[in-house]
């Protein structure tokens, strides 16, 4: 029978000045997670070990799996006994570059791996202006895997602002959508935490935004604020804008609660509407 809680940590990471430096980090924190903590899934942010900039991305890029990273977080999921997300990292296939998230199990076996499927082209003059496609190809795949009993699905940052994406695991029988997300100080305080609560509500799922501490010496500042959402749309943990470990057990009971108490998801028209996944 699948457990009625999991303990989970969103590792809210400071920046380095290089790979090396921010992989070594990362390996102390999730350690830290898993030992001190107790945490059996543990989740890193977007874009963690290199700046987020077009430029770095082709810099860094690295096979997954097989590269440094991978290799890495492989080799901690293994010794831990824990599931990893990645997070993000630039990753390198055929001469195209991908915004992509690595998924390791308990044994350190590669689960799979998910490409940002909507890319982050934003222009808001003077404030926010970043055109991820310049630089990367956008996935087509979903990617979604099971922890203990409960169905896991990965998004990357600005899948989030798509409802539709969100709908679509619903379909696919996520009950925990995971964005590694690093939103920037502008569209962040009006938009992360009202996405999060609204793709949780509409889905009757829990959803993880987990965010790069702010550093504000870079050129794309992001926002922090890692958050983690119930089935009922409630904000149960959120960090600041500083390096931060949220560890939180969460109450899979809740998943049915909601959808017995208001069974939207049952009650949709698809005689009217309907979604459809093409690939
Ligand atoms: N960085 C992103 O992918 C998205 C973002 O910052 C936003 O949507 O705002």
């Amino acid at each position: 029978m699948a457990p009625s809680k999991i303990k989970i940590a969103l590792l809210q990471l400071d920046s380095f000045p290089t790979k090396q430096a921010a992989i070594s980090n990362a390996l102390t924190q999730i350690r830290s997670a898993a030992k001190a903590k107790g945490a059996k899934l543990v989740i890193l942010p977007e874009c963690w070990n290199s700046t987020y900039s077009a430029d770095e991305f082709e810099r860094s890029a690295e096979k997954i799996p097989g590269g440094e990273t991978s290799v890495a977080l492989a080799n901690t999921a293994k010794e831990l006994g824990i599931w990893l997300v990645g997070g993000t990292y630039p990753e390198v296939d055929a001469g195209k570059i991908h915004n992509t998230c690595a998924v390791f199990g308990p044994q350190g076996e590669f689960i799979g791996k998910y490409r940002k499927m909507h890319l982050f082209d934003m222009d808001i003059p003077g404030i926010c202006t970043f055109s991820e496609s310049s630089v990367l190809t956008p996935g087509k795949e979903f990617l979604t895997f099971s922890v203990e009993g409960l169905n896991v699905g990965i998004g990357i940052c600005y899948d989030q602002r798509f409802p539709e994406f969100a709908a679509i695991h619903r379909q696919l029988g996520t009950d925990f959508l995971i964005f590694p997300s690093a939103f920037d100080t502008y569209t962040g305080p009006m938009h992360f935490e009202l996405i999060a609560r609204a793709r949780a509500l509409d889905n009757s799922m829990f959803v993880a935004l987990c965010a790069p501490a702010r550093d504000t010496s870079k050129d794309y500042v992001a926002y922090g604020y890692s958050t983690l959402c119930d089935p009922w749309g409630r904000v149960v943990c959120r960090a600041g804008e500083h390096p931060e470990m949220l560890v939180v057990d969460l109450d899979l009971t809740l998943l049915e609660d909601i959808k017995k108490k208001i069974p939207v998801l049952k009650q949709k028209r698809n005689d009217v509407y309907e979604l459809v996944r093409k690939k």
